[in-house]
């Protein structure tokens, strides 16, 4: 997958970000994982350093440069060693890139002191710079900079060293620098692949988190606008109560359950008496108003297993599961009294609210919602014709009718 931000950009020759805020948050992120490797190819580099007292030993006996030799391979295992252990507890905001090439340095001089002391094994000692060339580039992690940086320090002093303690001649010297250049080239370039293809690989799961990110933001955002149109297709806008039909939806499931359960089930048809009135003595707005306050005595009126709905202009409905006749009949005279109790400021302080509740209940028998509704309606029309406020209850079951 191509990149497709600048900020994700390579330098060709450093192997970094070409962008340096990139290249502070990968490295910070990559230092946990990498002080542990690093603390072990220390270590392993130091060992291998130091091992070679056996060769001081049978190569000088104990001789004044081999003593020479031993306090030097001391002092460069113990500061690598001390690297090595306090590498494990830097945090990922100490990242000191000349403390971890510090190691690279220190090794490079003990390297570069062994000629003067055993200029008489330079071959093997050429040898092991060229393994130290790689191994500074591929086995101890740091930055190409300050590998490289390293790397030729350790060649150009020992290449000097040879030169001015071993008596190295001219043509040796050319085949021995071109033998270190080949064993640079080699080793900067692997890294600098490295180093890329690393960066390449966090900057694509970079893009893909952030792309990731941006998808859950668009999925909340969408699964946001679903629920305010679910709202808007399923609530009245005045009330905030069910509309009608989503009433209808809710109640059938509920009817259904009721009756496979064979328990009880009630329905109230609501109705505010003379509205037509209060719209035509104060006003449409003024009307709402008390629309609202008997949506809201309503709601508070019902338990979590009712549902209410308006069901169109002053008309609300209500259904009550697991509620028979004789129940149902008692919490609409309560819920008619509360009605009754609301009061209003003001200009709307003297006016007198009454509600009539046609009731329809069914004791699990069969018979639909829409026949418990038309029921209901019955009753409230008895209700109004006998004088509004008040309630009426439907006393035969669903299927007489
Ligand atoms: N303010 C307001 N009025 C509405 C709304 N929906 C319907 N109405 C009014 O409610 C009134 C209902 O009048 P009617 O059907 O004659 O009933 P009523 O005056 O309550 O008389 P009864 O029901 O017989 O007691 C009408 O004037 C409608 O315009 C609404 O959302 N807001």
């Amino acid at each position: 997958m191509p990149l497709r931000k600048k900020e994700y950009q390579v330098h060709g020759l450093t192997g970094q970000f070409c962008d340096a805020s990139r290249e502070r948050m990968y490295r910070r992120s990559i230092l946990e994982g990498v002080s542990g490797e690093f603390s072990l190819a220390v270590c392993v580099a130091a060992c291998v350093f130091g091992m070679f007292a056996i060769a001081d030993y049978y190569l000088l006996g104990l001789t004044r440069e081999f003593y020479l030799l031993i306090a030097m391979r001391v002092v460069v295992v113990s500061i690598c060693l001390l690297v090595a252990f306090s590498a494990r507890r830097w945090s990922s905001a100490e990242y000191r890139p000349w403390l971890h090439a510090l190691p690279l340095w220190v090794l490079a001089t003990g390297i570069i002191l062994i000629v003067p002391l055993r200029p008489e094994s330079l071959s093997t000692q050429i040898t092991a710079v060229v393994v130290a060339t790689m191994a500074f580039y591929l086995l101890i992690p740091n930055l190409l900079t300050f590998a490289t940086a390293a790397s030729l320090y350790l060649n150009v002093g020992f290449l000097v060293v040879a030169v001015l303690f071993a008596g190295l001649a001219p043509v040796p010297t050319l085949l021995l620098s071109l033998l270190l250049i080949m064993g640079n080239v080699l080793g900067f370039f692997a890294l600098l692949r490295l180093e890329s293809l690393q960066r390449k690989q966090y900057a694509l799961l970079h893009e893909e988190r952030e792309q990731n990110r941006q998808l859950h933001q668009e999925i909340a955002h969408r699964q946001s606008l679903e629920d305010q149109l679910r709202m808007l297709a399923e609530r009245d806008a005045l009330t905030n109560l069910n509309n009608r039909g989503h009433f209808i939806k809710v109640a059938n499931n509920l009817l259904h359950r009721a009756q496979s359960d064979n328990v009880p089930f009630s329905l109230f048809m609501i109705d505010v008496d003379h509205f037509k009135h209060i719209n035509d003595t104060w006003g449409h707005s003024h009307g709402d108003w008390v629309l609202i306050r008997i949506a809201e005595v309503c709601a508070e009126a019902m338990r979590p297993s009712d549902v209410i709905g308006r069901f169109g202009g002053e008309e609300f409905v209500m259904a009550l599961p697991n509620t028979s006749s004789e129940d149902a009949q008692r919490i609409a005279e309560r819920l008619k009294q509360r009605v009754a109790a609301l009061s209003f400021t003001d200009e709307m302080s003297e006016l007198g609210i009454s509600v009539t509740i046609g009731v329809a209940s069914t004791n699990g028998e069969g018979g639909d919602l829409e026949a418990l509704i038309k029921r209901a309606d019955e009753m409230l029309y008895v209700g109004k014709r006998a004088g509004r406020d008040r309630v009426v209850v439907c006393r035969d079951g669903l299927g007489d009718g």
